[in-house]
């Protein structure tokens, strides 16, 4: 998955460029503790409702009473029993965790990628690991995931005393497809949804103690993109698959001060239509495939 790490200000760090995490950076200066005015942390202020699939303004924001429709989000709560986590985190442990950015650590099963360059390399790659073929298998049972056929699996260990975070980012659209599909383990945290466009949402009045539904018939507020960023919780041992609009429309980011314990995301990812049926680079993605399938992998 992500461009080859290395470098850093130390050993035990794996941050390169602007990237920081607590070892690197050290403890934040108590003014920006003591003073959320100054330094105001960028608070969410609408959380996603996935059962009505709105993004509804929080009640203690100026958007209380106002919400928007969030499409692009599926998530699954209980997606994987307690068991089945311990198993999962017992095996990933027994592998190496390699140092990433922003206090992150991370293994990886697919093919090397510049995503710069736009070449990747296939060898080194033997598969998706044996563990994840049921967990997939799974997946298929939900139509959001209907044919998913994922061809990299990336997981990421995320530790409060490491500061670990990851910014606001699209995940490339060159060589993986539409589904991003993650399992959150061993903690909840806050996915925080974030849009750089210079235009103006549509925000509509609902009525909380009635229904979710927006109420179309009182006039809409329009404010800009920027100013808002949604919320999803993910409850620990939940799968959540971002597509649509939350895939290319919205950035997405864990905020340092939402990993409250140790969190493992696991991240399956599928091929682009480039790679698919009919694509310049077909031949490639069946190769690819047929090796993740073998579900007998090793991080590369
Ligand atoms: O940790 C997460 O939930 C997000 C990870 C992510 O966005 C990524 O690996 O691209
Ligand atoms: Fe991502």
């Amino acid at each position: 998955g992500e461009a080859v790490q290395g470098g850093g200000a130390g050993p035990a760090c794996g941050c390169k460029g602007i990237r920081r995490c607590l070892l690197c950076q050290g403890p934040a200066p108590c003014l920006i503790l003591l003073c959320p005015f100054l330094f105001p942390q960028k608070q969410g202020n609408f959380t996603y409702c996935p059962a009505a699939g709105l993004a509804v303004g929080n009640e203690c924001s100026e958007f209380a009473g106002w919400a928007f429709p969030f499409p692009g989000v599926f998530l699954l709560e209980e997606f994987i029993n307690p068991d089945e986590e311990s198993q999962m985190v017992q095996l990933m442990d027994q592998d190496d965790w390699k140092l990433s950015q922003s206090g992150r650590r991370k293994q990886d099963y697919g093919p090397k990628v510049n995503f710069k360059k736009k070449k990747l390399k296939v060898d080194g790659f033997i598969g998706l690991p044996s563990f994840s073929q049921e967990i997939v298998q799974r997946m298929k049972a939900h139509s959001a995931l209907e044919n998913f056929f994922p061809v990299e699996q990336c997981n990421l260990d995320y530790l409060p005393e490491r500061g670990s975070a990851i910014d606001p980012h699209f995940d490339d659209w060159w060589l993986w497809g539409e589904r991003l599909v993650s399992l959150n383990l061993l903690s909840k945290t806050v996915l925080s949804m974030s849009c750089d466009s210079e235009d103006s949402l549509q925000l509509f009045t609902h009525k909380p103690n009635n229904s979710w539904d927006i109420d179309h018939s009182s006039p809409p507020r329009l404010i800009p993109y920027k100013e808002v960023t949604v919320d999803i919780l993910l409850p620990r041992r939940s799968l959540i698959v971002l597509y649509g609009d939350a895939r290319y429309k919205w950035k997405h980011a864990i905020y340092r001060k939402h990993i409250e314990h140790r969190r493992i995301c696991v991240t399956f990812r599928e091929l682009s239509a480039e790679f698919t049926l009919g694509g310049k680079q077909e031949k490639l993605g069946k190769e690819l495939l047929e090796i993740a399938l073998t579900f007998q992998g090793k991080p590369v």
